[in-house]
């Protein structure tokens, strides 16, 4: 792994700073992606059981020559599974369907408060971090809440949590109270799923200046929040070009711009409105 591209882990593990997404990506071109990205220097992966390609993606890693040690597979419980004992079952059937006999970060899919498993869920996840079949473990679309709830019931913070973020949606609630708590924000939808905002006139013009793509500008946006961008793209040129973003900063005017773009467009669901946060 690239060390001046990882971020430490409040478990102490490395990770990188970005990572290919593959949401909405069938399992025969998740591997192509995937074997392109690993090609092309990435060394982080972010899948879940709910995208139905995990076989896909343990085959691009394969058949990417990258050795198993220096790629980060992220995968999650999907709500359906969550509990004890389901989400053990789960977890072996990622394993399985990625061919890998363990995962580098597993993460909570959405904490579904009402169903009120995901204290459950988390022992799980303990119990498989502490098997060493899982290296981190983390959660998704977790509110400050829900995050309080695990730490209080079980003494164990979250490695991670992967939200939605990008220049239209800046999480700065969840931000602060990750930097509390050690915990990495991963960012998903970082380019806004690849509408409205990378044709937005303060990301062109930033990217004129620089003679950078839109989307290069908003993942440097993402790096210098210290946040950890999973942009998704099954196009050979854009996953090369979206890594292509440690070469360049933009002053604090230009971060700035991006950021004002606007707060509080989402383009996925809202977990603080689907879910009641208890
Ligand atoms: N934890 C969660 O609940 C969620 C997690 N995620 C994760 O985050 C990842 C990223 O989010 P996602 O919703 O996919 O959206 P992104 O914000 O990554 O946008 C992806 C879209 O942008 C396009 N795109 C990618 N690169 C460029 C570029 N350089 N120039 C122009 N367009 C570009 C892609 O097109 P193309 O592929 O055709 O190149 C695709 O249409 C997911 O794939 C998934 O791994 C996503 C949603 C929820
Ligand atoms: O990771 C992907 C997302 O979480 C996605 O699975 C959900 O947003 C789903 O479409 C939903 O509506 O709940």
């Amino acid at each position: 792994m690239d060390a001046s591209t990882t971020v430490a882990l409040n478990d102490g593990v490395e990770t990188p700073r970005l990572g290919l997404g593959v949401f909405q990506v069938g399992p025969d071109e998740a591997a192509a992606a995937v074997r392109t990205a690993l090609q092309a220097g990435y060394r982080m992966v972010d899948t879940a059981s709910v995208y139905g390609n995990e076989k896909g993606v343990g085959r691009g890693i394969a058949e990417s020559g990258v050795a198993r040690e220096d790629v980060v597979v992220v995968t999650k419980v999907w709500n359906d599974d969550q509990g004890y004992d389901a989400t053990l079952r789960a977890f072996d059937a990622s394993a399985a369907a990625l061919g890998l006999d363990y995962v580098d970060q597993y993460l909570i899919h959405w904490p579904r408060p009402r169903l009120g498993l995901y204290p459950q869920t988390w022992r799980a996840l303990c119990r498989l971090r502490d098997e060493g079949r899982v290296r981190s473990i983390g959660v998704s679309n977790f509110e400050p809440e829900h995050i309080e709830r695990l730490i209080a019931e079980t003494g164990v913070a979250p490695a991670v949590n992967q939200v939605e973020l990008h220049p239209g949606l800046h999480q700065g609630r969840i931000r602060a109270f990750h930097a509390d708590h050690g915990i990495v924000t991963q960012a998903w939808s970082p380019l806004g799923r690849g509408q409205g905002f990378l044709s937005h006139r303060a990301v062109a013009a930033v990217a004129e200046a620089h003679g950078r793509t839109p989307a290069q500008v908003v993942l440097r946006w993402h790096l210098q929040l210290g946040v950890v961008p999973l942009p998704k793209s099954v196009t050979p040129e854009r996953i090369r070009g979206n890594l292509d973003v440690f070469g360049f900063e933009l002053d604090a005017a230009e971060m700035d711009l991006l950021t004002d773009i606007g707060d509080g467009y989402r383009v996925g669901p809202d977990p603080s409105l689907l879910f009641d946060v208890s």
